[in-house]
């Protein structure tokens, strides 16, 4: 909190060994325990108790509030360290050490945690976050920092905590909490943690600082890249029914927000009838329609996912079916929600930890991670190494191979390319390759630990990537801001945003990463 090490750290007892000095012994069997949340204690192998989850949980799913039990660190230094309580004591904001009363102290250690944690001063209390969505029966970690004073067991990827270099993540951890980095949250770009997931980040209080770039970041100027979804809908063959048939609509109950940025009828280009767009839920059962109505038979279509922000997008999504415009103003920047920025931390940490594991591989410390968008968490993820110097391959850049990992997914995939979701081998047909195309990011998000060269920033491009955030600016090769601004030539024809990685947001640290300035990342 990192745990309190102490000198005596080495004589403490071991919480697994049952011959161990000490009068602690685990309990044979887990106490029967369900928090409202749904979080479960077990026995964890090798590990003493840990935290399960019960059911399915979404990401930002909030765990556990607990309170704090606190004390000086004089207390701490004249008993608590000598004691059990060791392996349970976290160093507090103050300087004052802190035992979290509640499940919170019996969170194992991960160095890829599913869960975050954060400290709120004015209740003395730690909430404690899943950071992405978790499986029923999966263990809750949290990350306790580098200094362990135990042997991890190893994590499911086969690796332990002992074989990376790990980040201090100011959001999950430990070490973090310990002054490691910046106490208070805004100086750290940690948004305020409110109950709010929603609650909108002010600009200056996100990780990251936005490239701006000066023409308009509509994702949907091509085709390919207007992002639908099926609904259902039906003719009415006489249109002088039509009045008739949307006030049914109307009282029917099928008649949801969901579909609000499309209008409601669509005559046909003879006027022979009109079609009546019904609802977008449930893909399976056709919505019953009225009897006393002359209707056919109700059938299914793709329409936009959402409003139209420039006139070629209204063009384009016209031809599916009539969109309501909804211009942004230009150079209008996307909000942030506290969730999304969290899911963007959680990110970053994920891809400076592959990186410093590819350095520790041999490799050129770069890497690069497609996460499962936070509003569709059953996506797949992608994460890459650079693999230039084991391939001996010039082209092998990070950026360039999770691309490959992406047009790959459906085939075997090497050790440097890695699916990073176990759903990644059978993506969900509305992942991206929706569109068939199977190197296209449209609407997903980059992160990558250095800035993209000006080849990989112009595949980017071609990849119809949403956003891109790096880690270390590359002033010299850089396509994102350093050399050149690929998305802000003349003539592009799709434009994606940058945000530049503030130093020490989230708790990541640029320790590791170091390359020469004029190597191409
Ligand atoms: C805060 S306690 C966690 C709860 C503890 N497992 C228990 O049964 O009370 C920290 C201790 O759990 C054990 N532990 C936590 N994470 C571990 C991991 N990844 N591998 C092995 N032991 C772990 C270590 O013994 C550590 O001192």
């Amino acid at each position: 909190m990192g745990y309190a090490r102490s000198t005596v750290a080495n004589c403490m007892p071991d919480l697994n060994d049952p011959t161990s000095s000490t009068s602690y012994r685990p309990a044979p069997t887990a106490p029967e325990h369900l928090n409202n949340t749904g979080c479960k204690i077990k026995y964890s192998e090798g590990k003493g108790r840990g935290v399960y989850a019960s059911k399915p949980m979404p990401a930002y799913t909030l765990l556990e509030i607990n309170p704090a039990l606190l004390f000086s660190a004089e207390e701490y230094e004249a008993h608590g360290r000598h004691t059990v309580l060791d392996h349970y004591t976290f160093k507090w904001r103050d300087g004052r050490m802190a035992l979290a009363l509640g499940l919170g102290s019996l969170f194992n250690h991960s160095d890829s945690p599913n869960v975050s944690y954060s400290i709120d001063t004015s209740t003395e209390s730690i909430r404690y976050t899943t950071v992405r969505a978790v499986e029923p029966d999966e263990e809750l970690c949290i990350y306790y920092g580098t200094n362990l004073w135990f042997k991890p067991v190893e994590i499911s990827d086969g690796r332990t905590c002992a074989d990376t270099e790990l980040v201090d993540d100011g959001w999950g951890g430990l070490s973090a909490v310990a002054g490691e980095v910046e106490a208070s949250s805004s100086s750290n770009h940690v948004p305020e943690d409110t109950s709010d997931p929603n609650a909108i980040v002010p600009d200056e209080d996100l990780p990251f600082t936005r490239v701006k770039l000066t023409s308009d970041e509509d994702d949907e100027e091509t085709s390919e890249a207007v992002r639908t979804v099926q609904a259902w809908a039906v003719d009415i063959p006489d249109p002088r029914h039509t009045t008739s048939a949307l006030k049914w609509l109307k009282s029917s109950g099928l008649d949801t927000p969901t579909l609000s940025h499309l209008k409601r009828v669509r005559k046909s280009p003879t006027g022979t009838h009109s079609t009546l767009l019904l609802t977008s839920t449930s893909p399976t059962i056709a919505p019953e329609l009225p009897s006393d109505l002359d209707l056919a038979a109700p059938y299914q279509l793709a329409v936009p996912r959402s409003a139209a922000l420039t006139p070629t997008s209204l063009a384009l999504k016209n031809a599916l079916w009539p969109t309501v415009f909804a211009p942004r103003r230009k150079g209008e920047p996307e909000d942030w929600s506290r969730a999304r920025a969290q899911w963007a931390c959680a990110a970053m940490v994920r891809v400076v930890e592959e990186a410093r594991a590819a350095r520790a591989a041999g490799e050129l410390p770069i890497a690069s991670y497609v996460p499962a968008p936070p509003e569709e968490p059953a996506w797949p993820s992608y994460l890459a190494r650079d693999t230039r110097v084991s391939s001996a391959h010039p082209l092998r850049h990070a950026a360039l191979n999770v691309v490959r990992a992406l047009s790959n997914s459906t085939a075997s995939t090497s050790a440097s390319i890695i699916p990073a979701t176990a759903a990644a081998s059978t993506p969900p047909t509305s992942a991206p390759t929706k569109n068939g195309q199977h190197y296209l990011l449209t609407s997903r998000a980059l992160f990558v630990t250095h800035e993209p060269c000006v080849m990989c920033s112009m595949a980017l491009l071609h990849s119809r990537v949403k956003e891109v955030f790096f880690l270390v600016p590359m002033q010299r090769t850089g396509g994102c801001g350093g050399a050149a601004c690929v998305p802000k030539l003349e003539g592009v024809n799709h434009r994606f945003a940058i945000g530049r990685w503030k130093t020490g947001a989230g708790g990541v640290s640029v320790e590791g990463l170091e390359i020469d300035e004029d190597i191409d990342s």
